[in-house]
């Protein structure tokens, strides 16, 4: 699974609890990003997912679920991302609806297809935050050190640093990466054009954009170019 994700400098996050028309899902798909994530914080249903999937998957590009409510698991993902939110302040979201989850899944899961990602959640204003109860109060180095817990303590493949809904502060992220050994770096908040997705591409291994597709679109496929160009 790792293999899969080594190489991704882009990612386009799809939210099922949102409309996209057949012509922009069209353009996101052929856009040339390394692959869609389905996932969002809220709304999200075993239906709209599937719905979603079943769209995206009329094209090539490597489509995988980011896991956020045990209602919406479907089956015929490439790869599921979970998240594990580190700074979390109920352990429910750093390991308790997993353990639900295994539980409950037990031998149907495809453990080859999981992929753990140790989130840090720094946007205090989003959906996520609120959620999780994040302690979004960090400076650097301690965003750096829970990153540090994910990569050198837990082994975590991905660290993924979450600012949803505005952009981050790029400074942090890039000592965050400077801080790890073998987890790849995530970043997604904000990106929404090609200037912020060459400044966050510059300090992490993967960007993530989001929101942008549904309120600019033209702009959010600029950001697949400007990093690969
Ligand atoms: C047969 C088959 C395929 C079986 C599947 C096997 C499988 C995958 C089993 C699951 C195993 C497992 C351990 C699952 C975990 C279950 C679970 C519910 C974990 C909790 C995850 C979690 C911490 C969720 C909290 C929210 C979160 C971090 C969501 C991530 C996405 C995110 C932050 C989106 C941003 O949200 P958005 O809506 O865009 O926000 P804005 O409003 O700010 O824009
Ligand atoms: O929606 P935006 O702000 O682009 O954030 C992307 C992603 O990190 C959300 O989980
Ligand atoms: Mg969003």
């Amino acid at each position: 699974m790792m293999q899969m994700i080594m190489p991704w400098r882009h990612v386009f996050k799809l939210d099922p609890d949102k409309e996209i028309s057949d012509e922009a899902l069209d353009a996101v798909c052929m856009s040339g990003t390394d692959a869609v994530m389905v996932g969002g914080s809220s709304g999200v249903t075993f239906d709209n997912t599937v719905e979603l999937l079943s769209r995206i998957r009329r094209y090539e590009v490597p489509c995988v679920l980011e896991v956020s409510d045990l209602e919406a698991i479907v089956p015929g993902f490439d790869l599921y991302m979970i998240p594990m939110v580190l700074n979390a302040s109920d352990s429910a979201w750093l390991v308790g609806h997993h353990q639900r989850a295994v539980e409950e899944y037990g031998y149907m899961i495809p453990w080859e297809l999981l992929v753990p990602e140790g989130y840090i959640v720094l946007n205090a204003d989003s959906t996520v935050a609120r959620l999780t109860g994040a302690q979004t109060e960090l400076d650097a180095a301690g965003a750096a050190a829970y990153a540090q817990v994910a990569d050198k303590l837990m082994s975590l493949p991905v660290v993924y640093v979450e600012y949803s809904g505005t952009f981050g502060d790029m400074e942090t992220v890039r000592h965050i990466h400077r801080s790890l050994n073998g987890a790849k770096l995530f970043y997604g908040g904000g990106i929404k054009d090609a200037d912020s997705a060459r400044q966050a591409a510059d300090v992490c291994d993967t960007i993530v954009v989001g929101n942008a597709v549904y309120e600019d679109l033209k702009q959010a496929l600029l950001t697949v170019k400007a990093i690969k160009e």
